[in-house]
């Protein structure tokens, strides 16, 4: 699947939620500044030992990856024979697609409201993207995960962190974030339809 797309879509569809939430844009930041506050950090780009210390930032990145998985039906699999999953036989040789997109919005396992984005829910949570909560598959999960998972998760951390910690964000022309059409683009990533056009301003800390 490789990860050019991927991270891209992930990080547009972080700050794409993130525009629309200003909550979770300021709690960020606050984040930001407050573990980063030393004068020579503040200077320099966001350094990688930093992120273990940003629980929020990587709150941001699991819950972006759970409502919007850049790869929605992981990769095709191929039964290597035939088996019995809830009552259904698969049989041997059969295409497997997985759902992650379906799974990922639950209801039952995602109890607490789970098509809105609240990074708050991975808070104290244990549930993590490395293939052992079935609830949480973005990466896939066994022998043929995602091997790119580390490269990944590092990328979309720091480049959503030096964005929001080095600029405000607004839509052009004044345009309300209540408005952004959210629509996907179906197909082997899960892009967002009409892409995220946003204006940077320079924070002034
Ligand atoms: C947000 C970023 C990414 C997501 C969501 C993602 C997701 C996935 C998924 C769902 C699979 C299929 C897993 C399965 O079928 O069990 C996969 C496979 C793969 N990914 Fe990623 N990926 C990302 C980034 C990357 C990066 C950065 C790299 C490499 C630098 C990478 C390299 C690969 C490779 C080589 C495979 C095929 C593994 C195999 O078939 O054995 N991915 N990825």
């Amino acid at each position: 699947m490789a990860g050019t797309d991927t991270n891209t879509t992930a990080i547009e569809w972080a700050m794409t939620e993130l525009i629309r939430n200003k909550g979770a844009m300021n709690k960020l930041r606050e984040e930001l500044n407050a573990e980063l506050s030393l004068p020579l950090e503040r200077k320099s780009l966001i350094d990688e030992s930093a992120v273990s210390r940003l629980p929020y930032l990587n709150a941001i990145v699991k819950e972006t990856l759970r409502l919007h998985p850049p790869g929605p039906l992981m990769l095709p699999h191929r039964a290597s024979e035939t088996c019995e999953v809830m009552n259904y036989t698969v049989p041997e040789g059969a295409k497997i697609l997985v759902n992650v997109w379906a799974i990922s919005r639950d209801p039952t396992v995602w109890e607490d409201d789970p098509t809105s984005f609240k990074p708050e829910r991975f808070i104290g949570s244990k549930v993590d993207f490395r293939g052992h909560d079935f609830e949480f598959l973005p990466f896939g999960a066994g022998r043929r995960m995602c091997p790119g998972v580390p490269l990944a998760t590092r990328q979309i951390s720091l480049i959503l962190a030096a964005f929001v910690r080095n600029f405000d964000w607004c839509l052009p022309d004044g345009k309300d974030p209540a408005e952004l059409d959210m629509s996907e683009k179906f197909g082997f990533t899960l892009q967002k339809e009409q892409p995220l056009l946003l204006v940077p301003n320079r924070c002034s800390i």
